[in-house]
């Protein structure tokens, strides 16, 4: 049996109508399943939690990138498959896995059962599954989060946000651990962990982040003034920002990560807190679909 563990809020309601036409095909097709709808916040992590326990063919997370962070987090270190039908607003782990934004394909690659074995990291008490930033992404998010315009903006929120958070910001020192190599950044607007190549609504920020290669992708942003970090954001999307002085890329197991001021953190797009952190990949952790 299979669960669909299913966020109706996501993507401005884009939840309730995707969960309608994968259960019309789901009916159709006669093949069994149990439903569940998340109710609050980190409800997701829960009902996996549970639904694993059960020993279930499959949890699948039906919403954006939050509801597949607290699903995966529910997930993470069991053998329990999890699968996943984008319908939030960046759904960016899907486009970094190839998943189809149209839910009967998603569906049917779920049907296919073929597992596959991929990384995830432990950040302050939590799993990231895709990615994670510091600084003025994080700032980003925790303000698309909150905003009321993020149910009718779609993915372009993430760009308005931008644009919003950078006449404020500030940039810091921070000390960057990279397997017990350190390295002292001034000026850091911020720094994205990875597993996966894409955040913030399709921005290619660590272009050659794999999943399954038992390594976290870094990319670090210093040393910029506001108008160069304006200059150089629209070439994130297509991955040209990597050779810009201003940009470190690095590799590693073990990221930490310590900031003059506190920065804030997300993992998933889901705020975190606050610098200093430390992230340790957990490789070939999650199963899956
Ligand atoms: N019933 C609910 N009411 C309010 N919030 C909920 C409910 N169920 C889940 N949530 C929360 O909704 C938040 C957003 O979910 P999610 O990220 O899946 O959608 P999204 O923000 O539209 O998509 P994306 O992250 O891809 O932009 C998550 O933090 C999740 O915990």
């Amino acid at each position: 049996m299979r669960i669909f563990i299913v966020n109706r809020v996501s993507g401005n309601g884009r939840g309730r109508k995707v969960w309608a036409e994968v259960q019309r095909i789901l009916d159709g097709r006669q093949i069994p399943y149990r439903v569940k709808f998340t109710e609050r916040r980190g409800h997701a992590t829960e009902i996996a939690r549970c639904a694993a326990r059960a020993d279930v063919e499959a949890v699948v997370a039906v919403g954006g990138d939050g509801t597949l962070h607290e699903v995966g987090n529910g997930l993470v270190g069991t053998e329990t498959p999890m699968g996943y039908i984008p319908a939030g607003s960046g759904n960016d782990f899907a486009l970094a896995q190839s998943i189809p934004s149209d839910p009967n394909q998603a569906l049917e690659r779920i049907l296919k059962h073929r597992i596959h074995r991929v990384d995830t990291a432990d950040i302050d008490g939590r799993v990231m599954i895709g990615f994670s930033g510091i600084g003025f992404d994080a700032k980003v998010a925790e303000t698309v989060n909150r905003s009321p315009l993020k149910r009718w903006l779609g993915k372009s929120i993430y760009f308005f946000g931008a644009i919003q958070v950078l006449a404020g910001f500030r940039p810091t020192r921070v000390s960057l651990q990279v397997d017990g190599q350190c390295y002292k950044y001034e000026g850091v607007w911020l720094i994205a962990v990875t597993n996966t190549p894409y955040y913030g609504g399709g921005m290619n920020i660590c272009p050659q982040a794999v999943n399954d290669d038992g390594f976290l992708d870094v990319c670090c942003v210093k040393e910029v003034t506001h108008m160069q970090f304006l200059s150089v954001l629209p070439a994130v999307y297509h991955g040209g920002h990597v050779n810009h002085p201003g940009v470190r890329m690095h590799r590693g197991k073990r990221i930490t990560i310590q900031s003059d001021t506190p920065l804030v953190a997300h993992a998933d797009g889901e705020n975190l807190g606050n610098t200093p952190l430390s992230i340790q990949i957990r490789p070939k952790s999650l199963s899956l679909l």
